[in-house]
Order: structure tokens, then C-alpha cells, then sequence
């Protein structure tokens, strides 16, 4: 029967509705999915575009969506290396989505955020959280250098933090291998995270300015400030090259400072190698472990043996199968880092499993853990005690019997004698971020679980000690987001250190203080604390541009000729200075018109070919004049610290990156090479950037952000952004006849193996096992001899000599067909090691007591 009028008009309104629901959804500005992920949020703000939170739709699992131009080669870059990273310490990159103009990466989420925004709303670090967080960077590091490849862009915003409070390495828009090439010259990173020779100029070897940047994140760490740092970046360079750093001795002690001064070795053949960093005194017991486990995770992954083994992983790709999976192509994306969504759906899959496998059967340590959180909550400042008196968990898991035979945490990890020794504010705590502050402001050991009961008893009968309430002022709520981040907790009795506060009135509020209303009867150990609101001693640096590094050249090196030569040649390109808009030219025009500036100022610096320098010698720098203007930073506060030390004139600034346009020839031959394969939307094609472009060889001086500091300024992210340090990275791709280092491992260039059967499993690294020492005896014998151990390349001190010829480097390389010499010759080597190791593999596999279902993954 036909509808009645009444039915015809719901049903066309229906229909009405649902198709406008769907062209909403068709021409929504919105982003609401990108692949299989739904987007939630933004999360922050890259150099191209947002950075979101999103879920995967079919795991639920929390990542992170970065997005990229498609035509940047750094976010090819980035991709291609930070791909071939499954390790702890580094996010994990699951997937990579490439649509018509974007790439999108979905990375690890790391709730923590940015190290270098926790260490601002700490204003410095303790003792034993540097050591822990620092042996977890110098973890990823070691991992990366131990691939070959050098990250050269480390810093405190580079390091996340994930929900353990766990660093993790990100950003690999600089990374480059170096099992071609040994000594680099394309000057890249932060200013004030650079190595003297990066400042000077100099051919480099990348392993060691990566230690350099290492060092001035000890530093920072611990002081909370920069070692070189000045408003004008060319003082900051002066200082880098001729100053040694200045030291707090309330806040660093003996073994610390030892470190940081190795690590700042002025020369790079006398910089520790990452392996003498790991069991350096200072990092114990943290740096062993991981240093231990590194090389576990090193040799399982050289094998082969990284995915599908454990009893977890086998037990979902049989579930997967029976669910009607193509089980074969899964193997086939996760073991080839295909980056697609099979290997995406695979990892997060995994993840979730050994989540839930987590909450099915909690780890001893982890019952340990929660009855530590029930004392947490004890102290009074945390829970009222009538809260815990109706707490379940409190009444049922903490007889004092069962609590007191448990061994704490803090016991298992005992620092060393010599860090226990120290004195007051250097006396370790080797538990996350538990150093608590004394009414002294001086450092003071967390109450153990005999104290927080006592406390908690103690409480009971005095409740008025409980200071629930802290004393926040009503306006607190309104303080903005910089001045939150600046809040510092401190003891009611300012330390003479703390008591430098910007007010300097000696404990009498300042402009900014939250008034303080200690209660009456608090006392040192009642863990009261006066909320305090500074003028933030930590800022990011503003956007450092590249053209400013053209500019300013070398340092010491304000040749006005050049400076004028490359303003003009900016004049004569279609970039657009005042506007910062280089999309109507787009990367490739860009990088055409700036080849004469990128000749004129750098790469007759140090070219390979032996052109002339323009560059005075570094000598030359302790005489120079410095000149203000360009790059320069506004001088950060400077309250709250002592004028007289060095070191705490000195702020943590925002960094930005920098990638000169000083490439060799060998560095811009790289962008000839075609061994980028993004197996997703599109075809390699399109990733082939050759295919798209004819660069010419040269680098780009465009600036990539515009200056200007503000406090808390967050990196700059001009309309340029990555795309105006994008003609900048280059990579190079040559073949070195002979490998002088021990450690064997390499990039897998899947290019060259794609062709292979399924079942051929290549080695992703490959790692010379000889060179890797017994763990068990890694505990006992310290320091150790570096040079036989993977990732210390040319290391210190049995550094071979360089051969800085460069033309050395030239013969090497193909410019027309660099990539395919390089797999050719690679391939080759490859298969003579992969049949040398065939045999050995299993007897390895067995010494080293690989479980089947052990995974990659370890817990300090
Ligand atoms: N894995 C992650 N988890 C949580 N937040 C993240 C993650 N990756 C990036 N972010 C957030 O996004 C911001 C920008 O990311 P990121 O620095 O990697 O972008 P970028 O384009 O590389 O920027 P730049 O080139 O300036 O370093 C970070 O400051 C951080 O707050």
C-alpha cells in the first residue's frame, strides 16, 4: 500500500537528514579520522601541523597522530629511521598513514609530555630522578648509535615522557646513518645543545655530538639551567667553544659533575663512549640495567628473533587466524617495518594483550607497589585519616606484619656507597621523583614505610598536622598555564639557595608569590609545603632559523659580505620574508634559489672537495667581537638564582632546531637516493623524492621559523616550519670499503630486500656478537673497554684516526646511483655475514637463554 502523506514526508525528512549528516561529514573542515584512528584531541603542535591524540578503532588503543608534509624530506627522514627503533626507550612508531599531501605518524602516546616541560615544573631535578632519567635517554641513544645511526637533535623537548614516567627518544627529523659515513659535516641540531666542532664547524663525527648534547642534558637536569647559554646566541657559541661549564655544588655531587665534564669534553676523541656513560658511577644502578638489557634487546633483534616468539604473541596470531586473518601478511608488514595498518594493528594489539595479561596476573612487584601507594596516601598530606580508615585496600592489604617483611622498593635499589655518602642535598633517593624537600629546601630522603606508618599513626592522634589544605590562595586557580608550570613547591624555612627567589625579600611574599599560610603547627617533617609561584627559570628557545645560522655563519665569523649576499639572494627568491609563506614555491623552488647562498656561506667552509674555507678558524673566536641581531634571544629572568655562579645566570630555553646549509656534496648527493619505501596509500613512487623533484645540490637557507623569545615560548611554528628547514636534510648514502667499528649493526635498507621470499628473514641489525660482553660480567668490571662493544664506533679512547681527506669520501659515491651501490655492496656483505651467522645463530640464541616468551620490553 502507497505510504500516506504523513509517512511520505517522515521518511523524506529522514532521508533529508542522513544525507546532510553525511555531506556535513563529507565537507567538514574538522579532521574526525585519519586510517583507522579516530582523533580526539589535539595534543600539541609540531613544526608542519597538530599533533593529535586519537584511537585506534579496532584496539581502542591511545596514539598519537603527527602529521607531515609529503613532500618534506625530513618527515621521510624521520619515518625511514625512527621506523627501524623498537626498543624501550624510543616511541614506537606503529604506523604511517600517507595520504594525497600528508604523512601521518602514529606514534606511541606519551602522557608525560615533554621532559623538558616536567623538568620546568620542577625547576630541577633530583639527584636520583637525573640519574634514572638520564640512563633511560642515554638507553635510547646507545640503541639508536648501536643501529648506526646518530639522532643529532637531542634535547629536552626530543625526550617524552610516557605513563610510567619513563623517557622515550622522539624526533628523528635529523637522524642519519653513519654506517657510510663516519664523519659528517652538515651542521644540524640547537644551538645551545650543540659540540664545539658542530659551532666551529668542523667535520664531525656524529656518534660524538650526540654525547656532547648528552652532556648538557645531565647538566640541565641537575641545574635546572643550561651550561652555555647567553642572550646573544653568538656569546652562547663563544661559550660552547672556550668556556668550561659552571657547577652548583649544592646541587650536583662529585660523581655527577664528573660525568657532565667527560660528557662536555671539549675535544670530541676524549668524550666517554656511551657504554663508559651507562656504567659510569653516577647512573647506578640504572645505567647497567639498561645497559644490560640494551644489548639483550640488541642481539634478539640482530637474530631475528624480535616478533612472534613469545608465548603472548604466538598465542594472538593463532587467535587472529582462527578470526580469519591473513596471518602470513601480518608476519609479513611487522618483520619487513612496513609502518602499514596490519603492522599497526599488530603492535597495538599486542600492547593491549600484555596490558590485560598485566591486570590478569599482577607482577609481585606490583602488590608491592600498591601497598607502597597505600602508605603513600597515609601521609597526611595526601589522605584525610578518615578517608583511609574507610579505604578497603587499607584494611585489607597492610597488616603491619605483611608490609614490614616486604622488601621496599627503595631497598632493592639502593644507591651506590658513594652516592650515599654525599652529604645533605646529594644524598640519593633512587626512587621516581620521590626526594621530597626538607623545611631546609635541601634535598631529604622520602620517608620509608616505617615513617610514613609512623606518620600515619601519628596523624591519627594529631589530625590537625594533616595538611590537606595546602595553603593556595583563592587566585591560584587563575594563574595561567606559564606561571603553573613555574609553581614550585617549597619548604616553609627557605634554604639560603631557595631563598633567592625574584621578590628577594627573604621569605616576605614577592610579586607573584601565592601568599603562604603555613599552619601554625607544622613542622619540618609534616611534609608541609608553600606553594610558590616564580617567574618561570626555564624557557624554550624561540625558533633558531636557519638563515640566522647562515647569517651568523660560523661563529666569529660575521662576514657582513656574506651576510648581505645571502639578504639579497633571500630578496631575489620567491620566498616571502615578511610573511614567512613559502608555500607558493614550495620546497624545491626554494632550495634552487638558495643555492648561492647555501655556496656562498658554507659549503666552501668545509666541502668536500677542498674548496677554500670561508670560515676563519675556531681560534679566531676567543678574539671575536660579538654582534647583536640576528638570533637573538631575550635574556630570561633571572631571578631566583645566585648572580655570582656561572651557571645559574643561565637558563633552559625552548630550542630549536637548526639544519645548516653546510652539506657536503656527499651529504646533498643523499637526496638522490630512492631506498625511502613507505608501504601505505601510496605507491614508493610518490615517496620518491626524485621522482618528484630534481634538487639541486644544494642546501636552503630559508629560515624556518621567526625569532623572538618570550618566556615559556613554546618552539617556534611559523607557516614555514619544517618545510623551511626542509631543503636542509640531506642524507648521504656511501659506501665505506672498509668498517672500523666493532659493532656490526646496520640499517636494514628494505628497498634491497623486498624482493625476497617471505620466509628469508634477513636480520634487521646486525650485531657482531663477539663484541658484546656477558652482562653478568658487566656488573663487576667497571669501566670497561669500550671499543668492543656496538654503538661506541671509533670510540673513546682507542679512537682510530680519522682520515678527514675528504676527497676519500667522494670516490665512495656515486651521485647518479649512490643508493644502488650502496644495497649492492651492502647486499653483499650482508648475505657473507647472514651465512657466517646462520650457524651461529642457534648456539647464541641458547647461550644467551633468550625465553621463548620473553619480550623486548623490561621494567627498571
Ligand atoms: N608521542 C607523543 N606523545 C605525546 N605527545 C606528543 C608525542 N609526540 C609529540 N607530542 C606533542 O606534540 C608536540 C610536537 O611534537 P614534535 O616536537 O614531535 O613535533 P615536530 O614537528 O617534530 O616539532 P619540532 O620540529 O619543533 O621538534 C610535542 O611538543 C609534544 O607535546
Amino acid at each position: 500500500m502507497f505510504p500516506s502523506k504523513l509517512e511520505q514526508n517522515k521518511l523524506k525528512a529522514n532521508i533529508s537528514a542522513s544525507y546532510n549528516k553525511l555531506y556535513g561529514e563529507f565537507s567538514s573542515r574538522e579532521l574526525q579520522e585519519v586510517g583507522n584512528y579516530k582523533l580526539l584531541n589535539v595534543v600539541g603542535e609540531g613544526s608542519f601541523g597538530k599533533v593529535y591524540l586519537a584511537s585506534h578503532r579496532l584496539t581502542h588503543q591511545k596514539v598519537v597522530l603527527k602529521m607531515g608534509s609529503k613532500n618534506d624530506p625530513n618527515v621521510v627522514r624521520e619515518v625511514f629511521y625512527h621506523r627501524q627503533f623498537d626498543y624501550i626507550y624510543i616511541t614506537k612508531l606503529y604506523e604511517v598513514i600517507v595520504t594525497e599531501n600528508h604523512v601521518w605518524m602514529a606514534l606511541e602516546y606519551c602522557p608525560g609530555k615533554e621532559l623538558y616541560d616536567y623538568l620546568l615544573s620542577k625547576k630541577h631535578l633530583p639527584l636520583a630522578e637525573c640519574a634514572r632519567l638520564f640512563s633511560q635517554i642515554v638507553g635510547g641513544v646507545y640503541y639508536a648509535h648501536s643501529m648506526k645511526c646518530v639522532h643529532r637533535d637531542l634535547k629536552l623537548e626530543n625526550i617524552l615522557l610516557d605513563k610510567k614516567g619513563q623517557a622515550k627518544l622522539t624526533d628523528f627529523g635529523f637522524t642519519r646513518e653513519c654506517a657510510t659515513k663516519g664523519i659528517l659535516e652538515t651542521v644540524c641540531g640547537t644551538t645551545v645543545y650543540m659540540a664545539p666542532e658542530l659551532i666551529e664547524r668542523k667535520p664531525y663525527e656524529g656518534y660524538k655530538t650526540d654525547i656532547w648534547s648528552l652532556g648538557i642534558i645531565l647538566y640541565t637536569l641537575i641545574h635546572g639551567s643550561m651550561p652555555f647559554e647567553e642572550e646573544d646566541e653568538t656569546r652562547t657559541k663563544l661559550k660552547i667553544v672556550n668556556d668550561n661549564p659552571g657547577y652548583n655544588r649544592d646541587l650536583v655531587d662529585n660523581a655527577g659533575e664528573d660525568l657532565i665534564s667527560i660528557l662536555l669534553n671539549k675535544d670530541p676523541n676524549q668524550r666517554p663512549s656511551l657504554t663508559q656513560v651507562l656504567q659510569h658511577p653516577f647512573l647506578q644502578p640504572y645505567g647497567i640495567q639498561i645497559f644490560d638489557k640494551t644489548d639483550k634487546i640488541l642481539k634478539r633483534q640482530s637474530h631475528g628473533t624480535k616478533h612472534f616468539h613469545s608465548k603472548l604473541e604466538r598465542k594472538l596470531l593463532k587467535k587472529l587466524k582462527q578470526s580469519g586473518f591473513d596471518t602470513q601478511a601480518i608476519k609479513h608488514s611487522v618483520n619487513r617495518k612496513r609502518c602499514d595498518s596490519l603492522s599497526g594493528l599488530w603492535f597495538l594489539l599486542v600492547e593491549k594483550e600484555k596490558r590485560c595479561e598485566n591486570l590478569r596476573h599482577p607482577r609481585r612487584s606490583r602488590s608491592v607497589l600498591s601497598v607502597k601507594k597505600v602508605f603513600d596516601s597515609a601521609t597526611p598530606s595526601r589522605r584525610s585519616t578518615e578517608e583511609l580508615k574507610k579505604s578497603d585496600t587499607f584494611g585489607k592489604a597492610t597488616s603491619l606484619k605483611r608490609i614490614m617483611s616486604r622488601k621496599s622498593d627503595t631497598a632493592s635499589i639502593r644507591p651506590p656507597s658513594h652516592v650515599a655518602q654525599q652529604k645533605g642535598p646529594k644524598k640519593v633517593e633512587p626512587l621516581d621523583g620521590v626526594v621530597s624537600q626538607t623545611s631546609s629546601g635541601k634535598s631529604s630522603k622520602r620517608p620509608n614505610l616505617f615513617h610514613k606508618m609512623t606518620s600515619f599513626f601519628k596523624s591519627k592522634k594529631h589530625p590537625s598536622i594533616a595538611v590537606d589544605e595546602r595553603p593556595i590562595s583563592p587566585n591560584s586557580g587563575l594563574a595561567d598555564k606559564r606561571k603553573r608550570n613555574a609553581i614550585s613547591f617549597e619548604s616553609r624555612k627557605n634554604s639560603p639557595q631557595r631563598s633567592r627567589t625574584p621578590s628577594g625579600n627573604n621569605g616576605n611574599a614577592g610579586k607573584g608569590d601565592i601568599i603562604p599560610q603555613p599552619p601554625a603547627n607544622s613542622n619540618e617533617h609534616n611534609g608541609f609545603d608553600i606553594l610558590r609561584i616564580e617567574e618561570p627559570r626555564l624557557k624554550k628557545f624561540k625558533s633558531n632559523t636557519s638563515s640566522e645560522m647562515s647569517r651568523q655563519n660560523s661563529i666569529g665569523n660575521f662576514d657582513s659580505e656574506l651576510d648581505h649576499k645571502a639578504i639579497a639572494l633571500n630578496g631575489q627568491s620567491n620566498y616571502d620574508d615578511s610573511t614567512n609563506d613559502i608555500s607558493k614555491t614550495g620546497p624545491v623552488s626554494i632550495l634552487s634559489q638558495q643555492s648561492e647562498i647555501s655556496n656562498d656561506t658554507y659549503n666552501s667552509e668545509y666541502s668536500t672537495d677542498g674548496n677554500a674555507s670561508n670560515s676563519k678558524p675556531a681560534s679566531s673566536l676567543s678574539s671575536h667581537t660579538t654582534r647583536n641581531g640576528n638570533g637573538v634571544v631575550l635574556s630570561p629572568n633571572l631571578d631566583s638564582v645566585d648572580s655570582s655562579s656561572l651557571h645559574s645566570r643561565a637558563n633552559v630555553r625552548g630550542s630549536m632546531s637548526i639544519m645548516s646549509s653546510a652539506s657536503s656534496a656527499s651529504e646533498k648527493s643523499s637526496r638522490t637516493d630512492s631506498f625511502y619505501e613507505i608501504s601505505t596509500a601510496s605507491s614508493p613512487k610518490t615517496m620518491d623524492l626524485r621522482a618528484m623533484h630534481t634538487y639541486s645540490n644544494v642546501d636552503s637557507t630559508v629560515p624556518r621559523t621567526s625569532v623572538g623569545s618570550q618566556w615559556l615560548a613554546k618552539r617556534g611554528r611559523s607557516p614555514v616550519g619544517r618545510r623551511g628547514r626542509l631543503p636542509k636534510r640531506n642524507i648521504s648514502r656511501k659506501l665505506l670499503n672498509k668498517n672500523t667499528s666493532a659493532a656490526q649493526s646496520v640499517i636494514q635498507e628494505e628497498s634491497s630486500f623486498d624482493d625476497e621470499e617471505d620466509n628469508v628473514e634477513l636480520p634487521v641489525v646486525q650485531v657482531e656478537a663477539s663484541g658484546l660482553r656477558d652482562p653478568v660480567e658487566a656488573k663487576h668490571v667497571l669501566p670497561r673497554e669500550p671499543s668492543s662493544l656496538p654503538g661506541t664506533t671509533n670510540s673513546f679512547p682507542e679512537t682510530p684516526p680519522i682520515d678527514r681527506r675528504p676527497v676519500l669520501f667522494d670516490m665512495a659515491r656515486s651521485l647518479s646511483g649512490s643508493s644502488g651501490v650502496w644495497s649492492n655492496n651492502f647486499l653483499e656483505d650482508r648475505h657473507s655475514e647472514t651465512a657466517v651467522r646462520a650457524s651461529d645463530a642457534q648456539d647464541e640464541h641458547s647461550i644467551l637463554g633468550i625465553a621463548d616468551d620473553e619480550d623486548n620490553s623490561f621494567e627498571d
